[in-house]
């Protein structure tokens, strides 16, 4: 996984750096802006041959000191060069004032409000980078230009085609932390945005958050040759890994291979089906079934050794007819599902898609979350009765025990794994008994509006207009929930955060080389519940599984493409799994 750094992060690498006198400021504002041209001329090959017109924008910090050197380095090409400075050419700081002066000696500074787009083909945003601290007070003129902008030129009254438009290290109005726009009381009508984003070292956490993705066109990260300062012990390491932000990629680990039977006690022992979990999905009444069809097809997929359908009795005749490799059997209730919990090679469960959420479903979640005492054995039933609704009605799995590894172990006999989603959410959201119930081993996936039923303080933070940097991001709320639910929490979206109670957080992009907008589409959740479920089954320690299964099910989306639906999710990962080379 990629280390996504805030700004604060990203000053402290660039301080270490140059205190300890690996380079100087100067010579990193040069590879800053040295990189931003080699990323226009990677990004438009056509524009490295011929003399074309840039005009730069450059702000009050070093983000302006970047776009001076751009300015320079153009003109140096052959390019005509119009720059323009929002702010006090006397106030620079010491580096960005360096290459203003340098710049001076080659052309004009205007003032920002006499920006003129028409004749340009780059323009580039140097006006703020990661040192915005408030929302911009974008001049009139400029917002007009905008405004009559850029990004897809449809409002572009210029005569030949509309600029690219290159933002240095983040659009100049977004928080780098958050990727959120920082909001004035100004009105105007138009938003900043770029087509190519240029940033340095490392991507930061804001280009994958909130607004940023879709303002900043592509992303390029220009390698400004430092080093990260080495960890020395354990301990610094451990705070650090709380801090940070990743970003989820491809699996580092054979999803099939051994590192799965780490927690097996005879990991040479053959794989058995029981040696690849056990996922049981509860589903809802008859004629809601298909939700949790849809994640106990997710389930069995991605590799969970068998999994089964609980439904109330009444949806037996239904799920049956749809149901083949899954199995199935009668759940009427929270205590016939402590009684089938008693077989501990189930040990990972799905809750929420289609469930609904009535007295059995609250029974079942409390059940689920071992709240429920398992009741005594029933009777066997007196021959010729009928019904009973605990007991298998298809697909048994009566093989004897062998030895699985238990997720959870050690925490008491309630504490399996749980993916808890959709309904399961809203009646956590509604009881305090079961919502402190929740443990370890648990995944909450809720998408924007369960989490504010679930975390409505959280929620309004995020929610609250963002006027300083940085600003209150999906990434603290995340933290924040996962921290106060004492279990892993993947908040969904194109930017789906996860995070676990002790800090640990990575962002799951499905923007720009990623983007796979058809996967909202309904249904696809429960499928990614169903993900979670089966990887947790297999043995995968719940953040590892919130993080694997969300990006597979990006990547089942991006596989299929367009006119995808829910049901093509499950049907892709053999695909998927074949690319992977697993
Ligand atoms: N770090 C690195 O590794 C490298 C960094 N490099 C480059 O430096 C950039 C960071 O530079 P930076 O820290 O000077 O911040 P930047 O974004 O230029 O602006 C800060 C200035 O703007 C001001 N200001 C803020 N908001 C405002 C508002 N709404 N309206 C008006 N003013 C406002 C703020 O004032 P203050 O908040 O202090 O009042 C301060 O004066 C980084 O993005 C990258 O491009 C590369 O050269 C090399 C490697
Ligand atoms: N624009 C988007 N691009 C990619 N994935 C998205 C986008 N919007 C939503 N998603 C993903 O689609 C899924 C939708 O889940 P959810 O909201 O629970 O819908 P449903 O209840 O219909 O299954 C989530 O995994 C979410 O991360
Ligand atoms: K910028």
């Amino acid at each position: 996984m990629t280390e996504l750094l805030t700004a604060a992060q990203m000053r402290a690498i660039e301080q270490a750096a140059i205190a300890n006198g690996e380079v100087t400021g100067l010579e990193l504002m040069e590879r800053a802006g040295r990189g931003v041209v080699e990323a226009i001329f990677a990004e438009w090959p056509e524009l490295r041959a011929g003399t074309f017109r840039a005009v730069v924008l450059c702000g009050p910090g070093n983000n302006g000191g970047d776009g001076f050197v751009v300015a320079r380095l153009l003109k140096e090409w052959g390019w005509g060069v119009e720059v323009f400075l929002y702010g006090d050419a006397e106030k620079l700081p010491p580096d960005a004032r360096v290459n203003y002066e340098r710049w001076r000696g080659m052309g004009e500074v205007g003032w920002i409000r006499a920006a003129d787009f028409n004749r340009a083909d780059v323009v580039v945003d140097a006006i703020f980078g990661i040192g915005l601290s408030r929302g911009f007070e974008i001049p009139a003129a400029l917002n007009h230009e905008y405004h009559h902008f850029l990004r897809d030129g449809l409002w572009w009254t210029g005569e030949t085609r509309p600029p690219y438009i290159v933002a240095i290290d983040i659009t100049s109005e977004l928080d780098a932390d958050s990727g959120r726009r920082l909001e004035t009381s100004q009105e105007w009508g138009g938003e900043m945005g770029a087509h190519l984003t240029v940033t340095f070292h490392a991507p930061k956490v804001g280009h994958y958050l909130d607004s940023a993705p879709a303002a900043g066109g592509r992303l390029r990260v220009v390698d400004l040759g430092i080093d990260v300062p080495e960890l020395d012990s354990w301990d610094e390491r451990q705070v650090r890994q709380r801090q940070i932000v990743q970003r989820v990629e491809r699996p580092e680990w054979n999803i099939w291979g051994p590192s799965l039977t780490k927690r097996n006690p005879e990991p040479s022992a053959p794989a058995h089906k029981f040696s690849h979990g056990h996922a049981l999905v509860l589903s809802g009444p008859p004629g809601h079934g298909g939700a949790g069809r849809l994640a106990a097809r997710g389930a069995l997929r991605i590799g969970a050794g068998l999994v089964t359908v609980g439904c109330p009795p009444e949806a037996v005749a239904e799920n049956a007819a749809r149901l083949d490799a899954v199995m199935l059997r009668g759940v009427a209730d929270g205590e016939v599902l402590a009684r089938v919990l008693e077989d501990r090679r189930i040990n990972a469960l799905c809750l929420g898609p289609g469930l609904g959420m009535g007295e059995r479903e609250a029974g079942l979640v409390a059940a689920a979350l071992g709240l429920a005492e398992c009741p005594p054995p029933p009777t066997p039933p007196h021959k010729g009765e009928g019904g009973r609704d605990d007991l298998p009605t298809r697909g048994t799995d009566a093989s004897g025990g062998l030895p699985l590894p238990l997720v959870g172990r050690g925490q008491g006999r309630g504490a399996r794994a749980v993916v808890l989603d959709a309904d399961a959410l809203t009646m956590l959201s509604r009881s305090p008994e079961l919502f402190d119930a929740l443990h370890k081993t648990c995944v909450l996936t809720p998408h924007a509006g369960e989490f504010a039923r679930l975390f409505p303080d959280i929620a309004a933070k995020l929610e609250a207009p963002a006027v300083r940097g940085p600003a209150y991001s999906k990434v603290d709320a995340t933290r924040e929930a996962a921290a106060r639910a004492g279990c892993v929490v993947l908040f969904k979206g194109p930017d789906t955060v996860i995070a676990a109670p002790d800090g640990r957080c990575a962002i799951n992009s499905a923007h720009y080389d990623r983007a796979a907008p058809w996967l909202a589409t309904a249904g696809s959740g429960d499928v990614l519940a169903g993900f979670i479920a089966g990887l947790l089954a297999r043995g995968f320690a719940p953040f590892d599984a919130a993080c694997t299964a969300a990006w597979l099910h990006v990547e089942c989306a991006r596989s299929f493409g367009p006119g995808l639906i829910a049901e093509d999710l499950p049907e892709e990962l053999p695909k998927v799994f074949r690319a992977l080379g697993v």
